[in-house]
């Protein structure tokens, strides 16, 4: 097995879609890194793409939902043995009120939940500032 080139670093956005004290959360497939671990909406920013934006482009791809960015609540840089990835996590919210039940392979995990569920490694602060909130 290869060790990753940690000189190569790959920008991440991930979006943390809040509505009514729930979240979108899905399941990671079983190709990609991190198989089998939960997730927010995510993945790798474009070349000069800013992580607000890339956050709202990514949940839209993966979902189907239109989301406003809020504030970056957190970020990280993090060695995983598939390589060093910088995350930018991005509170959001749907831009339109709501709900909406269908969301792909994504579903509303309420905030008490989130600590019971198999989150990456690099998303441990997140969780546990989310699950501070008032
Ligand atoms: N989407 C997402 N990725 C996360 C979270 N936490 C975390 O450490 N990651 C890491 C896992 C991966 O190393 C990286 C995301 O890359 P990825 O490979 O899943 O992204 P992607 O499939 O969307 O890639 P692409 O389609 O944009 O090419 O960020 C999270 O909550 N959501």
């Amino acid at each position: 097995m290869s060790l990753p080139d940690l000189s190569r670093v790959t920008r991440v956005a991930v979006a943390i879609v809040e509505a009514d004290g729930a979240y979108l959360v899905g399941v990671r497939g079983p190709d990609g890194p991190l198989p089998g671990y939960h997730e927010f909406p995510g993945g790798k920013l474009n070349h000069d793409e800013r992580p607000n934006d890339g956050a709202v482009r990514e949940c839209l791809e993966e979902t189907g939902l239109d989301v406003l960015p809020v504030e970056r609540v957190y970020e990280c840089t993090h060695d995983y043995p598939h390589g060093r990835v910088e995350l930018t996590f991005v509170l959001c919210r749907p831009a339109v009120a709501g709900r909406p039940a269908a969301l792909g392979r994504f579903e509303w995990r309420l905030r008490r939940e989130l600590g019971e569920l198999k989150f990456p490694e690099a998303n441990a602060p997140v969780v546990a500032l989310l699950q501070s909130r008032p």
